[in-house]
């Protein structure tokens, strides 16, 4: 049967930018599956199409070519209905520059993709309860924006992308504005609900750091993947790292930095 076991098929997946002469191929044939529970991070420099694909994933843009199944069902053949569902609740975003709305507290920005598509308070209140808790942001929820720290305003936005229960998260760059201590103190929450609730999540990010957190990773250049690195069973984030660098270091000519 199609997709059985598979939470997210993306096949063969082509996002080309600009017109005739001036083409730019940021996808070129993307394919991939997630495994419910899987924190899967997608790694690559600075334009090699991260970005495009989660985006192409989240239906903010559409793809040249290819597809993207969720629980087996294209996406793109989604009546305005079941869109509505997917953005609004079966996926949750987060972003590097944490998308809050300043007007809006603490607590009012977790709540809004549940008042958007209509919620059950006692519900609401009691998850926003659990969230908030996991997350150290009890204190700060009647705060605005302006009034936390960059680490606070992450885990708010986490909440936030949680908050519908979504099938996944998908993560863009999100320790890319934070303090190392604060990326720190973010990536060991996802890890957590990854681990301790099962919510799978798909990451980009160009942090070796960030991505000794997944159980997997993806290396991304010029829109193609082109390698797959797996965190071994009982193998410590420190060993998993230095193996990142390593496969950096081979990738990049000598440098762990190039990614
Ligand atoms: N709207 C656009 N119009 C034209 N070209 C674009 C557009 N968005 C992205 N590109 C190009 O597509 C390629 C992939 O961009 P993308 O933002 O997906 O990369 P990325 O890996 O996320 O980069 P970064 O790590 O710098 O955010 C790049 O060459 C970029 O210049």
């Amino acid at each position: 049967m199609v997709g059985q076991g598979k939470l997210l098929e993306v096949q063969d997946l082509q996002k080309n930018y600009g017109k005739q002469d001036n083409v730019t191929k940021a996808l070129n044939g993307v394919s991939f599956d997630i495994l419910p529970g899987e924190f899967l991070g997608i790694m690559g420099p600075s334009g090699s199409g991260k970005t495009t694909l989660l985006n192409c994933i989240a239906t903010i843009i559409k793809p040249t070519s290819g597809r993207v199944l969720l629980n087996g069902k294209n996406i793109s053949a989604f009546d305005s209905k079941d869109l509505a569902e997917y953005r609004g609740s079966r996926i949750g975003y987060l972003f590097q520059d944490f998308a809050l709305l300043d007007n809006l507290t603490g607590e009012e920005n977790i709540l809004l993709p549940l008042s958007i598509h209509g919620m059950d308070f006692a519900k609401a209140r009691a998850k926003l309860d659990d969230l908030s808790s996991f997350f150290e942001i009890t204190d700060i929820l009647n705060k605005f924006p302006s009034q936390m720290s960059g680490g606070q305003k992450q885990r708010v936005a986490a909440a936030r992308s949680l908050i519908t229960d979504p099938d996944i998260v998908l993560a863009d760059e999100p320790t890319g504005a934070l303090d190392t201590r604060s990326a720190r103190i973010l990536m060991n929450k996802l890890e957590g609900i990854n681990h301790e609730s099962g919510r799978t999540i798909l990451m980009v990010s160009h942090d070796p750091n960030a991505t000794s957190f997944c159980s997997r990773i993806l290396f991304i250049q010029d829109g193609v993947i082109f390698h797959e690195l797996r965190r071994k069973h009982d193998e410590s984030r420190a060993n998993y790292y230095d193996r990142i660098l390593q496969l950096m270091a081979q990738l990049g000519g000598g440098s762990a930095n190039v990614l």
